[in-house]
């Protein structure tokens, strides 16, 4: 860097080139109005069409075919506010496949958004391999698709009509859902969460829970889900993973305990089938007694203590 003239300049080169960039990269998330501040745009190059020609200009010089004849003659001009697009634009990107938006920051954030509503789309035909095995499902895309709404409107073999009177009733249904969170504070973060529930025997009707469980938990005198259990409960239930965060005394316990708990159904011979641990040996004492107090398999609960 500090030998010779050139080098000095080309670090300084590098230095503003690496500043562009970084504004660039910094500017991914932020939408542009780039009809009113286009001389801005361009000049820090967040339009993606700018970059996009410019990777398109490099890509047509290729005479891929060695026929003499590049693509850069025949390439159609590329649209300058395709960000700026409603949805119904970039569902008929989707639907012809769309090449170009693998380019630029936009294009990434496109591509992603593609590759995620594919994603949603994709269960249309893994719902029923879903209902038979989640655990292939999990696999395969890392979530399991848990909207059992979803998974009906999928199903249907009907016509447009109906798939979009259910699609109506899809929203209705998540504006409830919005209600009981709201009312509850339950703030949720995360894709496809399941709904909440909000009572035990829904998880009776939804997730197949023991009979034998729901009455153990009326004999403990637990009539309805705390707000962390409402939500934390049916995604356990899915297998998924979760952070938990809620006040103390809140239930968080047999949030995480009931699923835990209904998935061994019971007691088997076959050692260790699940662990908990804690931070300490007093909240080790009390989830153990949580554990007892629902005590369709209190007998097979061990605390265990590190060695030291
Ligand atoms: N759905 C429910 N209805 C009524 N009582 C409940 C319910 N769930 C848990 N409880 C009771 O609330 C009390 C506190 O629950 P718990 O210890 O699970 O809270 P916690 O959030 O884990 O607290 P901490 O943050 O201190 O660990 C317990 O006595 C438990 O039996």
């Amino acid at each position: 860097m500090l030998t010779s003239d050139g080098a000095t300049q080309t670090d300084h080169a590098a230095a503003v080139m690496d500043a562009f960039e970084l504004f660039r990269k910094l500017g991914a998330g932020a939408k542009f109005d780039l009809k009113r501040f286009g001389q801005d745009a361009a000049r820090f190059k967040v339009a993606r069409s700018h970059v996009v020609e410019e990777s398109s200009n490099v890509l047509s010089a290729i005479d891929y075919f060695g026929t003499g004849v590049t693509s850069k003659s025949q390439s159609s001009p590329v649209e300058l506010d395709k960000d700026d697009g409603g949805d119904e634009e970039e569902e008929e990107e989707e639907e012809e496949g769309s090449e170009s938006g693998d380019s630029g920051a936009g294009g990434k954030r496109k591509q992603r958004d593609e590759d995620l509503s594919k994603e949603k789309k994709r269960p249309k035909s893994d719902q029923v391999e879903a209902a038979d095995g989640p655990l292939k499902d999990t696999e395969r895309s890392g979530i399991t698709w848990t909207s059992s709404l979803d998974r009906k409107i999928q199903n249907l073999p009907g016509d447009g009509k109906e798939k979009s009177s259910l699609k109506r009733m899809k929203q209705l249904h998540q504006e409830k859902v919005n209600r009981i969170r709201s009312r509850h504070r339950i703030n949720v973060h995360g894709c496809d969460v399941p709904d909440p529930v909000s009572t035990f025997e829904e998880l009776q009707s939804e997730y197949r829970l023991s009979p034998r469980v729901l009455q153990t938990l009326k004999d403990a005198g637990l009539t309805s889900p705390t707000p962390v259990q409402m939500q934390a409960i049916p995604l356990m239930m899915h297998g998924r993973e979760l952070l938990a965060c809620a006040p103390t005394g809140s239930g968080k316990t047999l949030a995480f305990c009931l699923p835990l708990l209904a998935q061994l159904q019971q007691p088997a011979n076959l050692g260790f089938r699940a662990v908990v641990i804690s931070p300490t040996r007093e909240l080790a004492n009390q989830i153990y007694s949580s554990v007892l107090q629902t005590d369709w398999c209190s007998s097979s609960s061990r605390i265990l203590q590190p060695s030291t």
